[in-house]
């Protein structure tokens, strides 16, 4: 069996982080593993504290992980602060793993700050050079690149700009667009639109770490690049069709794709 593992924040409602990671990649067909940078007490209606794990902890964590059973890829999510971002990329570098898919998370769906603003410089100079790909969703993009996204042009401009500027796989989602649900994976020097199903469903948590986390376990199963991609986004949009809706606010995914109910 392939392995993966996912260096990420834990969300207690179980929609998003780790838990999300953990249920897509069981799904996916992996072993998952998991090291967590911090402890969220978060619901579907917002995200309420945050309890960051100490670096030395972390490193712990990766070094009992990496020196047993070592991961076909890595998921890398919520890191809150720069020094878990060092501690992270010198764990990564000391191992030389491989297949690594890296999420941007900066600000959750509700609203809430989850990576402290100083540490954007840091994820770009020591994480993005170690990723076989990045996941930013367009306001993460205008983060990034500084530029305004408001259309399909905006979006090739900016994933482009990334590309460019760190020399990695881009998959620029367009999830935050109200029409579509169109993302722009950008590799190997062209851009490539996957176009996707919009899926008449409010609850959304969790979509970008259910993304990336089977992008990981794709690769890990020796999928190309591409066909990764493609592969978790058809399983994204059954995971949506599925229709779960638990919460009073934007409601988790049902990973199992409707099979227990
Ligand atoms: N209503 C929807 N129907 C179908 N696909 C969707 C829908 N909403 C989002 N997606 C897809 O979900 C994936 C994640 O997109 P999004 O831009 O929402 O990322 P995100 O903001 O990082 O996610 P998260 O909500 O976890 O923060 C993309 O593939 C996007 O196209
Ligand atoms: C621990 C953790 N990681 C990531 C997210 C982003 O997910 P979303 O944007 O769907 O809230 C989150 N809310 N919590």
């Amino acid at each position: 069996m392939k392995t993966v593992l996912t260096i990420a924040g834990s969300d207690c409602s179980g929609g998003a982080g780790i838990q999300a990671d953990i249920k897509t990649m069981i799904m996916n067909g992996v072993y998952a593993m998991s090291a967590i940078t911090a402890l969220t007490a978060q619901n579907t209606t917002g995200v309420y504290g945050i309890q960051e794990t100490s670096p030395e902890f972390l490193d712990n964590q990766l070094d009992c992980i990496f020196t047993d059973i070592f991961p076909d890829a890595v998921k890398i999510g919520m890191l809150s602060s720069a020094e878990i971002m060092h501690h992270v990329a010198v764990k990564l570098q000391q191992y030389h793993a491989h297949h690594i898919v890296l999420d941007p998370v900066m600000i959750s769906t509700s609203g809430h700050r989850l990576m402290d603003k100083d540490a954007e410089q840091t994820l770009q100079k020591e994480l993005f050079p170690l990723a076989e790909i990045i996941t930013p969703n367009i306001p993460e993009a205008e983060a990034l690149t500084g530029l305004q996204i408001t259309n399909a042009d905006s979006m090739e401009e900016a994933a482009h700009k990334l590309y460019e500027s760190f020399h990695i796989s881009v998959l620029l989602k367009g999830g935050h667009r109200i029409n579509d649900a169109n993302d722009l994976l950008y590799t190997n020097g062209h851009g490539i639109w996957l176009h996707g199903e919009r899926i008449n469903n409010p609850n959304t948590h969790g979509t970008g770490c259910t993304l990336s986390s089977a992008i990981a376990s794709n690769l890990a199963r020796g999928f190309s690049l591409e066909d990764s991609v493609r592969r978790s986004k058809q399983y994204l949009t059954d995971a949506l069709k599925a229709q779960l809706d638990l919460g009073h606010g934007s409601g988790p995914l049902d990973h199992t794709l409707g099979k227990t109910q």
